[in-house]
């Protein structure tokens, strides 16, 4: 978190202390109104004077419009900036998380951990924009407010010295508790909303099998918890806000008291009585924002550690060495391990893929087939005996990343699909410029654009009102228009593909394994003598 904030340092300071200084003269304005305010009634009542009457609101005008001009800016930075900013950390973090141990990253529960990000990272920044503002503001008026009382009424110091500490005990009593609470409550609100998002993303498998009692059945732990410590924050805010206004009051009948009687007696103005009693009830309220300062800062720390537990995962580790082009891919006694105790495969891994050609990995379930190709690209860096070289050189010095941004293509068997356009879908992945001439492949043409699946067909679809299919045949046009590609890794290219479709569909895919590697896993009988066969036990 703190290389983010060192980013954002040196691209916002300038902005961030110009803010916090026209905070500063804000709560200095604010602070001085109340005074010349007391000065006005002062000169009605006491004076009667008609040329300082109009002095004193033309002064009190002029620092308005002052206020007005700032409250521009500070709400312009603390608004538009703070939503700018806080866009930009969010990326930031995401992008961070994809350099991240991929394996590591899919132990999180996704939603679970973008509504925490959201949650942190707003967390951190409301600190500095808002707290770390209230906490300049406070400073500044509580010692222009202790100026005056010291100077005006000294006694009157002494009563506030006496009365704060009362209103400071309820607070040390209560708000620990209330903190801890609310700590709680974020957490089994963010396990809620997962929960709920999980409800909703099964949508079709759940209404599909009416089973919406079931889900709702498996989270009622967790509702009953969230209601659960919802009553006890409840209760101990009930407690906090009747403890304030009692107290409030005690504090107001005896400074009404104290001060009414010293302006009968004749030693107090009615405008400094009034100027004590509003800077009193400031104080009060400060007391009240120091707590909840404190009370953020528990929440930035926490928030700050949390995004720091995420920036710990360990960083995925890759090579240096750019290769031009996948030539060959050579496995030697390869075996993979998952977790420390057992490996993938029970016999290693002994193959080649040269480029050109097609392939085709077979094995059981579960055997490790895409894990295996993952391993390849360096999508997964699991622990590994053996080894696989690309173009003769060890994948471990290979730069991995450069290798899947430009020489290869992959699709992926994962069901989660984006919200948008099937146009916008393949917008983002595939410029009409990129098509390659195998775009004028019969073959192609047949997959892509006949009678049986035309491509242009769907283009104004919702990518999530696809049939399985047709999401199959369009992650299928992305993967093999890949710019540059020449490298193709597709788990599962035939699975949910109309029989006399798949075999135009191979036919494609020889067609492109004639300059091109292709390595397919498949579970289909007919693709055997097609390609060659890598057998994974
Ligand atoms: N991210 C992961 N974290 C932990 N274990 C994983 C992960 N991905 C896969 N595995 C485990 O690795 C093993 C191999 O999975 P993999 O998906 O590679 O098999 P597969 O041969 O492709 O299977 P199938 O033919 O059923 O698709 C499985 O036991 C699976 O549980």
């Amino acid at each position: 978190m703190r290389a983010v904030l060192k980013e954002l340092n040196g691209k916002y300071k300038f902005e961030y202390f110009l803010f916090l200084g026209m905070n500063i003269i804000n709560t200095c304005i604010e602070t001085s109104n109340v005074f010349l305010e007391g000065m006005l009634i002062n000169s009605l009542v006491y004076k009667a004077d008609r040329t300082s009457f109009i002095r004193n609101i033309v002064v009190i005008i002029a620092l308005n419009i002052i206020r007005l001009f700032l409250s521009f800016f500070i709400n312009k930075i603390q608004i538009l900036k703070f939503r700018k900013i806080n866009i930009e950390v969010n990326d930031t973090i995401i992008k961070k998380l994809y350099s991240k141990d991929t394996l590591e990253v899919l132990k999180l529960d996704p939603i679970q951990t973008a509504d925490r990000i959201t949650e942190d990272t707003n967390e951190i920044l409301n600190f500095l924009f808002q707290t770390v503002n209230q906490i300049t503001s406070i400073v500044i008026s509580s010692i222009i407010i202790f100026i005056y009382i010291i100077k005006a009424k000294s006694h009157f110091f002494l009563l506030v010295m006496i009365l704060l500490p009362a209103y400071i005990i309820l607070y040390l009593f209560l708000k620990p508790k209330i903190f801890k609470i609310n700590l709680e409550l974020r957490r089994i609100y963010n396990e809620y909303f997962s929960g709920f998002a999980e409800w909703l993303n099964r949508y079709v498998e759940i209404k599909g099998n009416k089973r919406e009692e079931m889900e709702s059945k498996r989270w009622t732990k967790t509702k009953a918890s969230l209601l659960n410590i919802t009553r006890r924050d409840f209760f101990l805010n009930l407690g906090m806000s009747t403890g304030e206004i009692v107290l409030q009051l005690i504090f107001q009948l005896i400074l009404f008291i104290n001060g009414g009687l010293a302006v009968i007696s004749g030693s107090m103005t009615i405008g400094a009585f009034s100027v004590l009693f509003q800077y009193f009830n400031q104080l009060l309220g400060q007391v009240d924002e120091i707590f909840s300062i404190l009370f953020n800062f528990e929440s930035f720390r926490v928030a700050y550690m949390r995004i720091d537990q995420l920036m710990s995962i360990p960083n995925e580790v890759d090579g240096e060495i750019v290769i031009p082009k996948v030539e060959s891919i050579q496995v030697h006694n390869f075996n993979i391990s998952l977790d420390a105790r057992k490996t993938l495969f029970s016999k290693k891994l002994t193959c080649s893929f040269n480029n050109s050609g097609l392939y085709v990995v077979r094995g059981r379930n579960g055997i490790g087939k895409s894990t295996f190709l993952r391993t390849i690209i360096g999508l997964y860096t699991p622990a590994k005996k053996g080894t696989i070289l690309i173009n003769n050189i060890d994948i471990d010095l290979i730069n991995k990343k450069k290798l899947r941004e430009d020489n290869i293509s992959c699709l992926f068997q994962d069901t989660i699909l984006p919200h948008c356009l099937v146009r916008e879908y393949l917008d983002m992945y595939v410029n009409e410029s990129n098509e390659n001439c195998i775009s004028e492949d019969q073959y192609f043409q047949k997959v892509f654009s006949s009678s049986q699946f035309n491509i242009k067909k769907v283009l104004d679809k919702k990518m999530t009102e696809l049939s399985t299919g047709e999401i199959q045949l369009v992650k299928l046009y992305s993967a093999i228009l890949k710019k540059k590609a020449h490298c193709f890794l597709l788990d599962e290219p035939l699975a949910n593909i109309y029989p006399e479709l798949q075999s135009d569909l191979l036919s494609l895919l020889k067609k492109i394994a004639q300059t091109n590697l292709v390595i397919i896993i498949s579970h289909d009988l007919g693709i055997e003598e097609k390609a060659k066969n890598i057998r994974i036990r």
